[in-house]
């Protein structure tokens, strides 16, 4: 189905910088809107119930699940993490565009769904910079640090499967590129059709 709003999704393994390129992406674009997943982990030191997760038990996650409330969801390194159909659907037939920053799963399942969304892969610049990467965020312990980064090998393995792939290693680069991918998907002729129609009409093209 073609929807007057754009649906990105935006995956990378843990530290590639997906969250930082998302955030200043939505910092100069305001048409643009994130959407906010459930997810069973716990909160992060600076993270906010609602801004960055709505941070739900394993039983309000299983309801959910029953409930049909989810477009996706998946496992991710021994937590679930979902995004909810009001976070999107809503919002996309509305004219906004959306952003999803979820896993390669879920990015896969969004495909299948929304055809139209553009798939966005987010590469480190080699394996030392992943790690020191989340070891400087210093947010994980060694364990979970360990396990995000063995999880890696199999998501960027992935990596084919997306619409585009940008390598994060200057981060201002890597954010023109993102822009780029956002601003080329607004001007194809599907996409927010809404908003040039008067042209189109006037030049009899609709
Ligand atoms: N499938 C799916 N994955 C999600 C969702 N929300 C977040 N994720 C992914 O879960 C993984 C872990 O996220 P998080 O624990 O915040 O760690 P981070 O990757 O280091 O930021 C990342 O790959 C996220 O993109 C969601 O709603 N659905
Ligand atoms: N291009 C970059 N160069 C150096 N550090 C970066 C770059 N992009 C992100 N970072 C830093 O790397 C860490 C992981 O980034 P984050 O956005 O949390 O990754 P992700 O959301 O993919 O797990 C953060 O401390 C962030 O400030």
């Amino acid at each position: 189905m073609d929807y007057p709003g754009n649906l990105f999704v935006v995956a990378a393994p843990s530290g590639a910088g997906k969250s930082s390129l998302v955030k200043a992406l939505m910092e100069l674009d305001s048409q643009v809107q994130p959407s906010v997943s459930h997810t069973t982990r716990a909160p992060r030191g600076q993270e906010k119930h609602g801004r960055e997760y709505f941070f739900v038990s394993q039983q309000e996650f299983d309801s959910m699940v029953l409930g049909g409330a989810f477009v996706e969801w998946a496992h991710v390194h021994g937590n679930r993490y979902g995004t909810s159909k009001k976070a999107v659907e809503e919002r996309i037939a509305s004219g906004t565009d959306v952003v999803l920053e979820i896993d390669y799963q879920g990015a896969l399942q969004i495909k299948r769904i929304f055809t139209n969304a553009v798939l966005v892969f987010i590469l480190p610049p080699s394996w030392e910079e992943l790690r020191s990467r989340l070891e400087r965020r210093g947010e994980d312990s060694p364990e979970v640090i360990e396990m995000r980064l063995k999880n890696a090998a199999e998501e960027m393995a992935q990596a084919r499967e997306f619409d585009f792939v940008i390598i994060n290693e200057l981060f201002e680069r890597a954010l023109f590129d993102l822009k780029a991918i956002v601003h080329a998907q607004r001007l194809k002729f599907t996409a927010q059709r809404r908003s040039r129609a008067d042209t189109f009409k006037a030049l009899n093209i609709i």
